[in-house]
């Protein structure tokens, strides 16, 4: 694919797939993401040129939400390992909303069923290596802000604080995998990192180039070195197919085949080999809780320039 048709046929479908916003409904359950404006459609590819391309309502920031489940799994096998980590959490898919609890009574020790949704995810954050949870939490950080490639990113105080606030299912599930010996730490501790972490703010072009790294084995083209190792890429990637848009993952990966990671606040994360990255946010909600737009923009990408990776 590329560049002048390329440029010219993103900005028309971006346009046609625009009105399908108003078929979704921003989160509410933070506060502070019901100020969204739910009109807004943005997109980035990062193609094997190394060109961030940009298109829609560009210059648009946000918070990556579940977005980031993919970046602390990522650091957590990094800090202990594949086997650590899978002997607490599991790499099945669930066909459950995110933050649904029911199988945690089912499941075998309690252990939940995947890193994608939020049981598994408070687990993984509460992996993160560092003294203090001010470290932990840098630790995140300084991960993105490579991944991405600008030491600017940091993460939206007012997010953070509504969802802290807020976040009393997250409490529930995390209580509960402590009770069960799966989840170590101070809650409080797990909580303040995992709502700042889905309080991480960046733009479309960042998420285009965590794609990049991603989609190229981990290695980075504008660091010119590796960010995660290969066998970790190839690891949370397919989560990323498996899980990585709630229960509608398995649709996705049919009608799209792009690897991506969803989250509440509109934003999507796509990979695909050989180094393009695809960022999207819109924060028109589905019932499932993936942007309207985004999943839209997803299929007719793929299909536009067959890029499934199936
Ligand atoms: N699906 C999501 O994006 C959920 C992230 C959000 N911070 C939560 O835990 O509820």
């Amino acid at each position: 694919m590329l560049t002048e048709n390329f440029v010219r046929e993103m900005k028309k479908t971006i346009e046609e797939v625009r009105p399908l916003s108003s078929s979704g409904n921003v989160a509410d359950y933070i506060p502070a993401l019901k100020k969204s404006d739910p009109s807004i459609v943005a997109c980035s590819i990062f193609t094997k040129d190394g060109a961030c391309h940009r298109f829609g309502d560009v210059g648009t920031t946000f918070t990556i939400q579940s977005v980031s489940k993919v970046l602390t799994l990522a650091l957590a096998i990094e800090d202990h390992g594949k086997e650590y980590v899978f002997e607490r959490v599991g790499m099945e898919p669930t066909g459950d909303p995110y933050y649904s609890m029911a199988r945690l009574e089912l499941t075998d020790q309690s252990k939940p069923l995947n890193p994608m949704i939020n049981a598994g995810a408070l687990t993984i954050t509460s992996m993160i290596k560092g003294n203090t949870k001010e470290e932990k939490f840098e630790r995140i950080l300084h991960f993105i802000r490579e991944l991405a490639d600008d030491e600017d990113i940091t993460y939206n105080k007012d997010v953070a604080q509504s969802e802290y606030d807020t976040t009393d299912k997250n409490r529930a599930l995390a209580y509960y995998l402590k009770a069960n010996n799966i989840l170590e730490g101070d809650i409080d501790e797990v909580i303040d990192i995992y709502t700042k972490q889905c309080s991480i703010e960046m733009s479309c072009c960042h998420l285009a180039r965590i794609g990049q790294v991603l989609g190229n084995r981990g290695y980075s083209t504008l660091h010119e070195r590796e960010l995660v190792s290969p066998r970790i890429a190839q690891l949370v990637k397919t989560f990323m197919v498996t899980c990585g848009m709630y229960n509608s993952s398995g649709q996705l990966a049919i009608e799209a085949g792009i690897p991506s990671k969803s989250g509440v606040s509109g934003a999507i994360l796509g990979t695909l080999p050989g180094g393009i990255g695809i960022g999207i946010y819109s924060p028109a909600l589905d019932e499932k809780g993936n942007s309207v737009v985004g999943i839209e923009l997803l299929k007719r990408i793929s299909q536009n320039y067959d890029l499934s990776i199936f």
